[in-house]
C-alpha cells in the first residue's frame, strides 16, 4: 500500500481560488502600471458613472493603430449605449423570472463586457426565453453583421474575455490606455509570447550547446547518451525480462462519494491475502474506537488521519493484487468532486476502470442523476483514453438483492455509457456488496443473488481485462506524478513509464527546461531494477541536475528523440455542461496527465460535426455545450506535449475552470 505525498509540487487549491490571484496579478504587476491607475474607473475615487469617468479622462493617448474618427464614432456609441444603460427600467416580472434575468444579464455581462445596453441584454434575454447561448448567439452576431456592413456609427469593441472583467471598463472607453496596455489586458492573465517560451531555470550544467527551435520543437540539439542507450534494442531486452512474468495492469476505481469504493478494494485486498488478518483487526479495533467501525475496509487504502476522521477518500491510494495471469496495480480515486484534480491524475495512469455505484434507493439516483460523480468520472476516464469498464453495482444487500433494481441501474447506464464512447463489449455490469463480500472472489454465495444472478465475480471480471499494448519500442516518455528526496545524493521522482524504456545510467531530458540528469537507480514497487518499461510505475533517483527545474507534471524523455516544448497547440474538443459559452480569449486550467497549467482558449479555428469530424462553422463566435470544436490553446508557461496521432498517452487534455471539467480534447498540431 503506497502513497506517494511527500512533496506534492501542486496545490490544488489553486484550483478553487486561484483566478483572483491570476487576475490581480496580470492587471496589477504587469498589464497596468502605477500611473496607469489613475485610467481606471474606480467607484471609491468618485466616479459614479462611466460616462462621468470618460469625460473626466478626455485626453489619454490614443491606440496607435486606430483611426481617431473611429474612435469619435466609438465614444458616441459606447455614451449612447451607457446613456441608455442608466436610462433603462427594468420590466416588473414575478420573482422567478427576475431571478432568472438577472442571471442571465450577469452571465452575458461576463462575456461582452460594457460594451452592450442594458436594455438591449434584458430585451434580447426574453426574447430568448433565457436561454443564454441563443442570447450570446443573437448579440454577438449582430455586432459582426453590422461590422460587417460597414456601419460604423454602431461599431463597438466587445470585451470577449470573461476573466477580464476587472479592466473591462478601460476597453469599450473612448479615452484608451496605451495600445501595449490593452494588448495585455486582452486576456485574464499573462501569456508568454510562443516565441519565446518562459524558460525554466538553465543550469548551464547540463544543457544543450546549439541546435533546436525556440520552443524547442524539432530540435537538432546534440544529447550524447552511452553508446549503451543508443544502440539498445529495447524489444529483446523486454523480452528477455518480462515474457516469464505475469502481465501488468493499472485499474482505477472511480465513482460518486460514498458509493463505497474503498471499502470494495479494501475487502478485494484482504479476500486475495494482500492485507494480513493482524492488520484487518488493527483497522477493525480502531475504527470501532472511532464508531466508524463500518468503514474497516475503507481503511486498508484511506490511510491518512483526516481521510478516516472524515470518512473520505482525498488522494489516490494505491496498491496491487495478483490474479491468474495479472499483477494488477489498484488506484482507489476520490469520489467527491472537491479531489478531481487527483481522480484525475490517477486516471491519467490507468489502463481499464471499475466504475463503483451504490443501489441504495435515492443515492443511485443522486450520484447518476442529480449532478453527482457518476456520469463526470465516466467521462473523464473515457476521455483519458481508458476503454475498458468494469461496473460494479455494489451495496445490493441494501436493497434485499433485488434483480429489478439491478435491471434497472444497468439499463439507465448502459445507454448513457455508450453515449459516452465505451463499446458495449468492453463494458461489464457485476452485482456486488463491498462490504459483505458477497460475489467479490467467489461466487455467489447470498441465497437473494444465487437466485437470479451466476455470472463471474468481481476478481474474474478484472482477470478479463484485456491487457493494452505496450509500446515499448518508442522513444521514451514519462510524466512525473511526484517528487521526493531520497535516501542518497540525488533526489526521486515517481511516474509511470508511459512509452519506451529506462535504464540505470541513461541519460535523460527533463521538461521544458531540456536539462540532462542521469539514472542513478530506479525501482518498480520498492524493489530495485536495472531496467523498466512502458506501463510500469517506477520511482527513479537522478542525478546531475537542478531539482527547481523538475515540478509534477513535467515529461522526461529520451535525449536523442525529444518531446516537443510550446506554448501553443491546437485540439479538437468536446464541450461538456458549461454554463457560459466559451469564447475567445476564455481562461482554462489546462489538465495533462499531471500537470495543470493556466492556459488561455485564444482562437476558436472551427466547429466540427461530432462524429464525422467535418467542419461545420469557421471561426465560431462561442461555442456552447454538447459542441465539438477546434480550438487554439494557449499556455502562460512552456509546456511538454504530443500530438494525438503521434502519442495517444500523451496528446491527450482536459479543460477545467473553476472546479469543473468543461471539456476534454486531442492535440491536432504543435505550433
Ligand atoms: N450496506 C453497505 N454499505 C456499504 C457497502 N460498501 C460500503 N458501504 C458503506 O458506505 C460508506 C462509504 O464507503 P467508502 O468505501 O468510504 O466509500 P468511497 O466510495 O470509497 O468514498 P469516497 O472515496 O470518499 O468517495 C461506508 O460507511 C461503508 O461502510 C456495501 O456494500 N453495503
Amino acid at each position: 500500500m503506497s502513497r506517494h505525498r511527500i512533496v506534492r509540487g501542486m496545490d490544488y487549491n489553486d484550483e478553487y481560488d486561484g483566478y483572483d490571484d491570476v487576475y490581480g496579478h496580470s492587471v496589477d504587476d504587469d498589464c497596468v502600471s502605477p500611473t496607469d491607475q489613475q485610467w481606471l474607473f474606480d467607484r471609491t475615487r468618485g466616479q459614479h458613472s462611466m460616462s462621468a469617468f470618460i469625460n473626466k479622462n478626455k485626453n489619454i493617448q490614443e491606440e496607435a493603430e486606430d483611426n481617431e474618427d473611429d474612435d469619435d464614432e466609438e465614444d458616441e456609441v459606447y455614451q449612447k449605449s451607457r446613456r441608455d444603460s442608466e436610462n433603462f427600467q427594468m420590466p416588473e416580472l414575478d420573482d422567478t423570472a427576475q431571478a432568472k434575468l438577472s442571471s442571465c444579464v450577469d452571465e452575458v455581462r461576463s462575456v461582452v463586457g460594457d460594451a452592450v445596453s442594458e436594455r438591449r441584454i434584458v430585451e434580447t434575454s426574453m426574447r430568448f426565453d433565457y436561454d443564454i447561448q441563443k442570447i450570446l448567439d443573437e448579440i454577438l452576431n449582430e455586432e459582426t453583421n453590422k461590422k460587417d456592413k460597414g456601419k460604423r456609427s454602431e461599431k463597438f469593441k466587445l470585451n470577449t474575455t470573461p476573466a477580464a472583467k476587472t479592466v473591462t471598463t478601460s476597453k469599450p472607453t473612448p479615452t484608451k490606455i496605451t495600445l501595449s496596455t490593452v494588448k495585455e489586458t486582452r486576456r485574464g492573465f499573462d501569456i508568454a509570447s510562443p516565441k519565446a517560451p518562459a524558460s525554466p531555470n538553465l543550469s548551464g550544467r547540463n544543457t544543450p550547446t546549439e541546435g533546436g527551435d525556440e520552443a524547442g520543437r524539432n530540435t537538432n540539439a546534440i544529447f550524447k547518451v552511452s553508446k549503451d542507450q543508443a544502440q539498445r534494442n529495447i524489444q529483446q531486452l523486454y523480452e528477455q525480462e518480462r515474457s516469464s512474468q505475469k502481465s501488468q495492469i493499472h485499474m482505477i476505481v472511480i465513482g460518486h462519494v460514498d458509493a463505497g469504493k474503498s471499502t470494495l478494494m479494501g475487502h478485494l485486498l484482504y479476500d486475495t491475502g494482500n492485507v494480513s488478518q493482524r492488520l484487518m483487526h488493527k483497522h477493525e479495533q480502531e475504527s470501532k474506537k472511532l464508531g466508524k467501525q463500518s468503514f474497516m475496509y475503507a481503511w486498508v487504502l484511506d490511510e491518512t488521519g483526516e481521510e478516516r476522521a472524515r470518512g473520505i477518500t482525498m488522494d489516490v491510494g494505491q496498491s496491487r493484487i495478483e490474479t491468474k495471469t495479472k499483477i494488477v496495480t489498484l488506484l482507489d480515486a476520490p469520489g467527491h468532486k472537491d479531489f478531481i484534480p487527483n481522480m484525475i491524475s490517477g486516471a491519467t495512469q490507468a489502463d481499464v476502470a471499475l466504475l463503483v455505484v451504490d443501489a441504495t434507493r435515492g443515492e443511485f439516483e443522486s450520484g447518476f442523476e442529480l449532478g453527482g460523480q457518476t456520469r463526470e468520472h465516466a467521462i473523464l476516464v473515457r476521455s483519458l483514453g481508458v476503454n475498458q469498464l468494469g461496473v460494479v453495482i455494489n451495496k445490493l444487500d441494501t436493497v434485499g438483492w433485488s434483480k429489478e433494481r439491478f435491471l434497472e441501474i444497468v439499463h439507465k447506464l448502459k445507454s448513457f455509457l455508450k453515449q459516452a464512447g465505451f463499446k458495449e463489449s468492453d463494458v461489464s455490469f457485476t452485482p456486488c456488496s463491498g462490504l459483505t463480500g458477497e460475489n467479490l472472489t467467489k461466487t455467489a454465495q447470498e441465497p437473494g443473488l444465487k437466485a437470479w444472478y451466476d455470472g463471474p465475480h468481481l476478481l474474474d471480471v478484472i482477470e478479463h481485462f484485456k491487457v493494452p499494448e505496450r509500446a515499448v519500442d518508442r522513444p521514451f516518455r514519462m510524466s512525473v506524478t511526484d517528487i521526493y528526496k531520497g535516501t542518497g545524493s540525488g533526489f526521486c521522482i515517481s511516474g509511470r513509464i508511459e512509452t519506451g524504456a529506462l535504464c540505470v545510467n541513461d541519460k535523460v531530458l527533463v521538461g521544458a527546461s531540456r536539462e540532462q540528469a542521469q539514472v542513478k537507480s530506479l525501482s518498480i514497487d520498492d524493489l530495485t531494477q536495472t531496467s523498466a518499461f512502458a506501463g510500469d510505475q517506477i520511482s527513479v533517483t537522478l542525478g546531475g541536475v537542478d531539482m527547481s527545474n523538475i515540478t509534477v507534471g513535467c515529461i522526461i524523455c529520451d535525449p536523442q528523440m525529444p518531446i516537443p516544448v510550446t506554448t501553443r497547440f491546437q485540439c479538437r474538443i468536446i464541450v461538456f455542461n458549461v454554463k457560459v459559452p466559451i469564447t475567445m480569449g476564455y481562461p482554462v486550467l489546462l489538465h495533462h496527465q499531471s500537470l495543470i497549467e493556466p492556459a488561455v482558449v485564444c482562437k476558436l479555428t472551427a466547429s466540427i460535426h461530432k462524429s464525422t469530424g467535418e467542419v461545420v462553422k469557421k471561426k465560431p463566435r462561442c461555442l456552447g455545450q454538447n459542441s465539438c470544436a477546434l480550438v487554439e490553446l494557449e499556455t502562460s508557461r512552456a509546456i511538454c506535449i504530443e500530438r494525438y496521432s503521434d502519442y495517444k498517452e500523451l496528446g491527450r487534455v482536459m479543460l477545467r475552470v473553476a472546479g469543473v471539467t468543461i471539456a476534454a480534447g486531442m492535440v491536432t498540431k504543435i505550433r
